[in-house]
């Protein structure tokens, strides 16, 4: 199959309010990684979110936006009588918090049936997955889950993870903490966000955080920390990567677009710094949009400023070519 999966929730999404009229999107930080590889990807690679739908009008709407934007389902399952979750945007100045609709989504049920996913993690460059992910999901399923990605991991895709921490999503903190420890031990590359990690494991800084992740054999790990440098930490490099300025309207979805654009830059052949570069550049423009998903056509511009998007280089996508 090759190309790059994310398994996750993508709901609905309610951004950018005037009084009560709201802009209604799809949305769901896997999604919204998975979104930012297609934009930064030659147009012919393979880019599936792996989730399972609903059947009512919405869900529909949904799978229409992601054909309509180069992006297949693999076999994600179709679930009869389920239907979408969805989230609103409330901001503080640009900074944002979620309320969320999302308790009984399609989305739950992504790991219910384990052959479909594996089917969909088959022969991938990159599997990508977050603690978002593993909160949603009962605790059958998110064994299911590490089993599929395991396999896909020893078949040679790697793997990458955001802890992405939401505490209201996971039953408590201790659930939290070991699950994602355990989804560490599968990852490749880990992607976390500094002040999440002071959260859930009371990191004193961000090379703390990185110190712990590399503990559980991760080989690359770059630590975000909004408007501050990100950390990155290899076997061969630790190197601080400054962040851009933006004029921010809405933070939303600032941590998912540096994932993406760091893996599509990543899966292009740009050392980890470099591609980190890129990331804060394509970040710094989303910010710069309600909800968070920017136009692709910006990303593009912020990814490669200045190159027209059918210039950008093409994705070489053989296996094992990053790292
Ligand atoms: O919270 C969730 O479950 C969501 O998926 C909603 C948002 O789209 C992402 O959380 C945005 O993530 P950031 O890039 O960290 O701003």
């Amino acid at each position: 199959m090759g190309g790059f999966a994310s398994i996750g929730e993508c709901m609905i999404e309610l951004s950018g309010a005037s009084g009560d009229i709201w802009r209604m999107g799809f949305a769901g930080d896997t999604f919204n990684t998975l979104w930012y590889v297609r934009a930064l990807s030659a147009a012919n690679y393979p880019v599936d979110y792996v989730s399972a739908f609903g059947d009512d009008p919405f869900s529909e709407k949904q799978r229409d936006f992601f054909e309509a934007n180069g992006i297949g389902t693999a076999k994600s399952p179709i679930i009869p009588g389920a239907r979408p979750g969805l989230y609103a945007i409330t901001l503080d100045g640009a900074e944002r918090s979620f309320t969320y609709w999302r308790s009984d989504a399609a989305a739950r049920k992504l790991a219910s049936d384990p052959q479909a996913l594996a089917a969909s993690l088959k022969d991938r460059d990159i599997v990508y997955f977050s603690g978002i992910t593993l909160a949603i999901l009962a605790r059958a399923d998110r064994n299911a889950l590490f089993e599929s990605i395991a396999t896909a991991r020893s078949n040679g895709s790697r793997i990458a993870f955001d802890p992405n921490y939401r505490a209201r999503l996971w039953e408590n903190i201790e659930t939290a903490r070991a699950v994602i420890g355990e989804a560490m031990r599968l990852a490749d590359i880990a992607l976390p966000t500094f002040p999440d990690e002071k959260d859930l494991f009371g990191d004193a800084s961000p090379e703390a955080t990185a110190r712990r992740i590399a503990a559980f054999g991760v080989k690359e790990i770059v630590v975000k920390d909004g408007t501050d440098p990100a950390l990155l930490l290899t076997p061969e490099q630790e190197e601080w990567v400054p962040a851009i300025t933006a004029n921010a309207i809405d933070t939303t979805g600032a941590g998912d677009s540096f994932n993406g654009a760091y893996l599509a830059a990543r899966l292009q052949g740009l050392a980890p710094a470099d591609a980190a570069k890129r990331a804060h550049t394509v970040a710094a423009r989303v910010v710069e949009f309600y909800g968070a998903l920017a136009p692709m056509e910006e990303a593009k511009e912020a990814f490669e400023p200045g190159t027209p998007p059918s210039a950008l280089p093409g994705i070489s996508p053989s296996r094992g070519e990053i790292g």
